[in-house]
């Protein structure tokens, strides 16, 4: 948690403010009791009501004062605390952003949003309670102490005892509640990961009808949260009367012993009243010490985990020799690349080779997970190859900065995300000062212009969250659309035909032809047809390079291109 505190900075002066104000709030309550034995042995007891009246005064303008401040003190730590915050969001979305797929693959998505979130709340409201408490609790059990001593030495005693019966109550508690508030941080995730795929997979889980297994789950995941909410509660519960029945027994015995020495004449009244006063100050400040080191730990977890996301150093980084100006045509060459997933101790590509020309359009086909969306997430870096390199017009791609590589590539991913908004946003998505003439322009090279007229606000229709109002083949050419009203120098299509009839495959292949007649395109497909005229066609298979060749000549070398084709075509198609 500590470590957290560096973002505090910009706050420094604030923090000192708050700090000043809770000092000078604690000396008044201090000093409150002694005005009110003053008030009690030099006013009631003597029938001096002038005394009564100049005492009084005192004690409303302190105990004013020290409202004022406390007002101040907590309007101040709550913005700094909120400050706080919003500073951690920021560092935690900034790192997010700059993490490759390897990092989000480490973390889970679940996770990061309870961090952002949940984590984030945690930390601010310790934050809120040490500022307040730091000061104030040690100063009050100190201060109380001593003043209490200097009215009666030998009530001191009894106050010795309640204190230490009352810190071993608390460090009972503690032991217990701690380690459960920090189960409940992991319990959290799980209930934003179930929540997530419930979310995500609703058709899915519809069609299948598993709404009562998925209930299930989600219950489990629920209750084993409730039930570790409902202990600690238990125990909170258990604490607050344990803590009430010391304290209020300890004003008994202050009040028995207190009234047995005023009646032997060695106390004053007013004394008395003021050391019950002190005793109830160094309870209530025991409390709020033992509430700080049950809520800290679990802060601490919270900032931890948070810590854990800030310092997480990214692993697709610009290098230091990175260019940023940087004009191509467009060839792209993967020189004997093997890659390999995070953990996993067998590689998912090996010795891939190729190269991909301006003006030429180069497929990759293969079965299901034989690495052909991984070769393409291999060019816009969102993995980094293990071994090899992939050049771009001869740079490797690792010598060309993030930015400017990511702007020559124009991706199309297997599924397709589009974000709330309208149709126009969505295609400018990647260059917003595109004027509306170019917008539809890129939505006839993806065929999407026709649909896109006959919804009722055209290029305004609205798209809601994760595009779930447009079909699956609409979504697709408007993620091409996008791809396409940038420009690139490259493109790559991840599957991005899958959901379109034949008929509106070949359209959209025939217009991106006609219109991208420079540019290097990358097609990665299952179905023949969508790639059999391209010029070299490379056939993937478990993650190696079996042929690559036009359709007819790897019909004539490529058993496994053979295979596929025979598959999937009549002869007559074959030829
Ligand atoms: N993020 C990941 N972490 C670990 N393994 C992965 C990850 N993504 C894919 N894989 C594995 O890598 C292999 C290749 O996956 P890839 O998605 O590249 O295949 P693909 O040929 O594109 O398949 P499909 O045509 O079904 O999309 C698969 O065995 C898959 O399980």
């Amino acid at each position: 948690m500590i470590k957290l505190f560096r973002f505090l900075k910009p706050y420094r002066w604030q923090i000192f403010v708050v700090l000043v104000l809770v000092f000078l709030q604690t000396l008044g309550d201090l000093y409150l009791p002694t005005l009110t034995s003053d008030i009690i042995n030099e006013g009631v007891m003597a029938g001096d009501v002038a005394t009564i009246w100049d005492i009084g005064k005192i004690m409303l303008l302190v105990a004013g004062l020290s409202a004022i401040l406390s007002i101040a003190s907590s309007y101040f730590s709550a913005k700094i605390a909120m400050g706080f915050g919003t500073v951690l969001r920021n560092k935690i979305f900034e790192r997010v952003e700059s993490f490759s797929l390897r990092e989000f693959d480490e973390f889970g998505t679940a996770t990061l949003i309870t961090r952002t979130t949940n984590d984030i709340n945690q930390v601010q409201m310790v934050t809120i309670m040490i500022f307040r408490m730091m000061v104030s609790a040690p100063m009050m059990a100190i201060g109380g102490l001593t003043l209490a001593y200097s009215k009666n030495a030998n009530l001191t005693g009894v106050l010795g005892v309640a204190i230490l019966v009352l810190g071993l109550t608390i460090a009972v508690l503690a032991r217990k509640v701690i380690p459960l508030f920090k189960l409940v941080q992991g319990k959290v995730d799980k209930i934003n990961l179930v929540l997530r795929e419930k979310l995500t997979g609703i058709r899915v889980i519809r069609a299948f009808d598993t709404v009562e297994r998925e209930n299930k789950r989600f219950n489990d995941v629920n209750n084993d949260l409730t039930n570790t909410y409902i202990t600690v509660n238990r125990i909170m519960a258990f604490m607050m009367p344990s803590i009430m029945l010391i304290m209020n027994i300890t004003s008994l015995s202050i009040l028995w012993f207190g009234a047995i020495k005023i009646n032997v004449g060695t106390m004053d009244l007013g004394d008395l009243s003021a050391f019950t006063q002190y005793t109830m100050q160094i309870m209530m400040s025991m409390l709020m010490l033992s509430m700080m080191f049950i809520m800290v730990p679990r802060a601490h977890a919270a900032a931890v985990r948070i810590d854990e996301v800030i310092v997480t150093e990214p692993s697709v980084v610009n290098t230091e020799i990175v260019q940023n100006e940087f004009s191509v045509t467009g060839t792209l060459e993967f020189q004997n690349v093997t890659f390999s997933y995070p953990g996993a101790e067998e590689s998912v590509l090996e010795h891939i080779s190729f190269q991909a020309k301006p003006g030429k359009t180069t497929a990759i086909i293969g079965s299901t997970g034989s690495g052909k969306s991984t070769i393409v997430n291999l060019i816009p870096r969102f993995y980094d190859v293990t071994q090899g390199n992939i050049l771009m017009d001869g740079v490797d791609i690792k010598e060309i900065s993030l930015e400017t590589l990511r702007d020559k590539i124009g991706f199309v991913p297997q599924k397709s995300v589009l974000f709330s908004g309208s149709i126009a946003d969505n295609i400018r998505f990647g260059s917003k000062d595109a004027p509306m003439q170019e917008v539809i322009e890129a939505a006839k090279v993806a065929e999407a212009c026709e649909f896109i007229e006959n919804m009722e606000e055209g290029f305004d229709h609205y798209i809601s969250q994760g595009g779930t109002n447009v079909s699956g083949g609409q979504k697709q050419r408007l993620a091409i659309a996008r791809a396409i009203l940038k420009k690139p120098e490259i493109y790559v299509f991840d599957d991005s035909f899958s959901a379109l009839d034949f008929k509106t495959d070949a359209k959209v292949r025939k217009s991106i032809k006609n219109k991208l007649n420079d540019a290097t395109v990358i097609i990665v497909a299952q179905r023949v047809g969508t790639i059999m005229d391209a010029d070299q066609i490379i056939v993937l298979e478990e993650g190696k390079i079996q042929g690559i060749g036009t359709h007819h000549e790897l019909l004539n070398s490529c058993e496994v291109y053979k295979e596929i084709v025979s598959s999937q075509l009549t002869k007559e198609d074959m030829k």
